[in-house]
């Protein structure tokens, strides 16, 4: 009699257990501002006080003397809450308490590259920082000092061994290869950079295989990424230098809790994003020729923290103490104030992109017609278009604050126009969604396309519903099981068409969208034009002007306040 894979190690409390073992991690990424729990989501009901607490009772509770901890971030600080993003610069606030957390390795991510001030945060306030000077590492990014000096940001690899069994190890941070870095910064692409750099042939030297037990690699690169292969393609280089000893890698970006196996020694875990997930990964035998390995995602709940941590009470005093100050925050950012109700949960991808409660839908729908532009467009036909990935979080039902626009909408993109034929306007949208379809501009997960061998069907009342992890060690990864929820694959782009009917196919069109994806529009119109058998125009970035106007932010919420101005007097 086989029991459902569901039922496996699950106790009387419905949370699947972990196994500490000689090395053991613990790993979180792309947070994005996220330390002050999510308000209405019970399964990931923990603030950064807890997370810390968490921590510290793990290693008092389930540490013996011959079992080691290692806490590791990948990366993705802000971008995607009120407490990092209503501040300027954003992040200015969150980096004192994300860096409460006693991490052993951390790094970046792109978005402490997309400008200058989070990047100069980024760099004086954690990198360079006394307490993470010796555990920040960034292997292929450089910092542009304001006189113009360029030095590695932070350590380009960093040797350690763990106190407790003298596990020796190696490490190295990438990320993926990011092109929209501002000026104080310069990324190359993971491979190239060890392939080429002096730093690393010297590393080689100082680091035979012989004198180290294993290679760990973090970082904001996805440890699935069928179209880029960047983390295969280093794991390949390394392994012609270190072929015998473990290989680990902790992986970011792409907003999954994914785990991957390289080879017998090797394997890969990403650990989800916005503080719903804290992953663990164990390894035995870590100096044998048969190490073994496990994995969980522990949801970033009180209930998962105290289970884990074998604790009554998550309240430590430096716990505390954090919860606290983050709660400070968010009422001195006023991010409790409410603009609006939310009548209906809006999802991203739990409802087909043309249902009532899809979020683009009712972007498109409802918010989008609301931009009205500094110039005249009165007697002129557009399309207004934007990159799915601009959203980022499902719009809940119930009260919609001031946090709820960073959560839902956090980017400041601005508009732009470009006047182009309506004939060449009307294939940009299906050309941006189906030849090629390009990652970067839908929502962080299009990296990873959803594994074809989908879960078992979980339908019991008693449980939550919620995405199933499925890895290469199956379906039993996250700590608490959840009922089965639909996912409907997010085109690139979503699109408005507001097309007069006088409009003929040559008639110029206003065509708008958003200064982030200036260069995808570019390309895309250029490619149409060649298909079209044009090849005496192409579109480059002079023809693109400010269209002005509001935000998508600020049309969302102008939307709710209006449509539930009754409700709130
Ligand atoms: N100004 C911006 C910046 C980013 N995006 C979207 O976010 C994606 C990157 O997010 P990660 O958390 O995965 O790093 C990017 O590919 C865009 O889709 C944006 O829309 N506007
Ligand atoms: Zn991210
Ligand atoms: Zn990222």
């Amino acid at each position: 009699f086989l029991l459902p894979e569901r039922y496996f190690d699950i106790g009387v409390n419905k949370i699947r257990s972990l196994k500490v073992g000689e090395l053991n991690f613990l790993h979180t990424t792309d947070t994005h501002g996220w330390l002050g729990s999510h308000l209405v989501q019970p399964d990931f009901d923990a603030d950064w006080g807890d997370f810390i607490s968490f921590v510290d009772l793990f290693k008092k509770n389930r540490l013996t003397n011959k079992q080691d901890l290692l806490v590791i971030d990948t990366g993705d600080k802000r971008d995607g809450n009120g407490l990092s993003d209503a501040t300027s610069p954003s992040g200015i606030a969150t980096t004192a308490l994300f860096n409460e957390q006693d991490y052993d390795l951390l790094t970046l991510g792109n978005h402490e590259l997309y400008n200058p001030a989070n990047t100069e945060v980024e760099y004086y306030s954690t990198a360079m920082s006394h307490k993470f000077k010796n555990k920040y590492v960034c292997s292929n990014v450089d910092f542009v000092k304001e006189d113009g000096t360029i030095v590695p940001f932070g350590n380009k690899y960093l040797y350690l061994e763990t106190p407790k069994n003298k596990i020796r190890i190696l490490t190295l941070s990438f990320i993926f290869h990011f092109q929209k870095a501002n000026q104080r910064a310069r990324v190359t692409s993971p491979i190239e950079e060890i392939m080429t750099r002096d730093w690393f042939k010297e590393m080689l030297e100082r680091h035979p295989e012989n004198e180290l037990d294993m290679l760990l690699i973090f970082g904001h690169v996805p440890i699935t990424d069928h179209e880029n292969h960047e983390l295969e393609q280093v794991h390949e280089y390394l392994r012609k230098f270190y072929p015998n000893i473990i290989i680990q890698y902790f992986g970011g970006h792409s907003h999954i809790r994914d785990f991957v196996i390289l080879d017998d020694k090797s394997s890969c875990l990403q650990s989800g994003r916005y503080s719903e997930t804290v992953g663990f990964l164990s390894i035995d035998n870590v100096k044998s020729e048969k190490p073994s390995f496990f994995r969980r995602y522990i949801n970033f709940s009180k209930r998962s923290f105290k289970f884990h941590s074998h604790a009554k009470s998550l309240d430590t005093h430096k716990g505390k103490h954090v919860s606290s100050k983050v709660e400070c925050l968010r009422k001195s950012l006023g991010l409790n104030k409410v603009i609006g109700f939310v009548s209906k949960t809006y999802y991203m991808a739990a409802r087909q992109i043309d249902s009532e409660e899809n979020v683009y839908h009712m972007l498109v729908n409802k918010v989008l017609p609301r931009l009205k532009p500094d110039i005249d467009i009165s007697s002129v036909s557009r399309f207004i278009t934007i990159n799915t990935g601009a959203v980022r979080y499902d719009l809940f039902k119930g009260p919609f604050t001031k946090d709820s626009e960073y959560i839902v909408l956090p980017f400041p993109n601005k508009w732009l126009y470009l006047e182009v034929p309506l004939y060449l306007a009307m294939q940009v949208e299906e050309y941006l969604n189906h030849r090629p379809s390009i990652a970067s501009l839908g929502p962080p997960q299009s990296f990873a396309l959803s594994r074809p061998d989908s879960c078992p069907l979980v339908n019991d009342p008693s449980l939550s519903e919620g995405y199933v992890t499925r890895d290469d060690f199956g379906c039993n990864g996250d700590d608490t099981p959840r009922n089965s929820q639909n996912t409907y694959k997010i085109p690139s782009v979503v699109q408005l068409r507001e097309i007069l009917p006088s409009t003929q196919p040559n008639d110029n069109v206003h065509f708008i969208f958003y200064s982030f994806v200036q260069s995808d529009i570019i390309q895309a119109l250029n490619s149409l034009l060649i298909e079209n058998n044009i090849t005496d125009k192409a579109y480059d970035a002079t023809d693109c002007k400010a269209y002005g106007g509001k935000s998508t932010q600020e049309l969302l919420r102008d939307y709710i306040h209006e449509s539930t101005e009754g409700y709130l007097t």
